[in-house]
């Protein structure tokens, strides 16, 4: 049985009386990167920072590398990446001191890995952290949580500031990272063509709960939009339904099967499924 790299159990958070994260079920185990899509506010942030131990969950269970993320050893800490959405300090240092500094706290750290990104992101060593713009510093963000190929990595909206071309190669990097050495993603973004191109998994996340989850294969293959003229005469009790309004509705659980009473049944994009999902 291989340990899941991340689990939340039935969680549930709850900040100034308004519950930010609804009865969460997740697992993330190798080799999976899982894109988390939601609308701002949504509870990405959150559900994130609760698997760092940043936030405390007021019930159910968090396990990060199978343990309490409150408590998590400093070895084990050591085996988990994240880059948060706002940049951050090592105002004073130049990036090669600032990476010599980082890399200290790591055993595992790839210098050619990370020589080989400073590269690609076109980062010159002797430039001073404070000088670089918004974009230049999440890229070194990166660098530092990925050089030391962490076993889970923790992204929130890692690429928001990247151009596409550091964004694309990015992203496929994490995916090969990914595969190859057994770790397990998870990121967070707006974008849904970054999800469609490097995720295995997508999780949608709408008023803090977890509408969707699912690989992505799987979505492209059994999630649909049927319309019809008679809701009454259509039978969808073989299907889980998404979201439903007027004549229209979105499925899940789509095998090709004839549905009687419908019109017309469409495939959606990533994007669509998400405006379908909260109109
Ligand atoms: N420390 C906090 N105290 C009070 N409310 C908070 C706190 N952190 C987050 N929230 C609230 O929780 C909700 C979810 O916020 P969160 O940052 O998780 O959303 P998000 O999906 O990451 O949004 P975005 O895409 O804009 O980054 C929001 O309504 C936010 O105002």
């Amino acid at each position: 049985m291989t340990t899941a790299l991340l689990e939340y159990k039935n969680v549930h958070k709850i900040f100034n009386q308004s519950m930010v994260l609804k009865n969460i079920n997740l697992t993330i185990e190798p080799g999976m990167v899982v894109g988390l899509l939601g609308k701002n506010g949504a509870g990405k942030t959150t559900l994130l920072r609760s698997a760092l131990g940043l936030i405390e969950v007021d019930t159910g269970e968090v396990f990060t590398l199978g343990e309490n993320p409150t408590q998590l050893n400093a070895e084990l800490k050591s085996q988990v990446g994240y880059v948060p959405q706002q940049a951050f300090g090592y105002e004073g240092f130049s990036i090669r001191e600032a990476l010599d500094l980082h890399s200290s706290f790591y055993s595992e750290w790839d210098n050619t890995l990370e020589l080989d990104w400073l590269k690609r992101f076109e980062l010159n060593s002797d430039d001073m952290v404070e000088n670089l713009s918004i974009g230049q510093r999440q890229a070194l963000a990166l660098i530092m949580a990925m050089a030391y190929r962490p076993k889970l990595l923790i992204l929130d909206e890692p690429v928001a500031s990247l151009d596409p071309i550091a964004r694309r190669e990015f992203m496929l990097d994490l995916f090969d990272l990914s595969l190859e050495s057994g770790s397990g993603v998870i990121f967070s973004t707006h974008i849904t063509s970054d999800i469609e191109r490097v995720a295995t998994h997508v999780a949608l996340v709408k008023d803090g709960e977890i509408k969707l989850f699912n690989e992505l294969d799987e979505l492209k293959t059994s999630v649909r939009k049927i319309s019809f003229t008679n809701e009454t005469s259509v039978n969808l009790s073989d299907f889980d339904i998404l979201n439903k309004q007027n004549n229209a509705a979105i499925i899940s659980g789509y095998q090709d099967q004839d549905i009687s009473g419908v019109n017309h049944v469409s495939t959606l994009s990533l994007e669509q499924l998400f405006v379908e999902l909260h109109s």
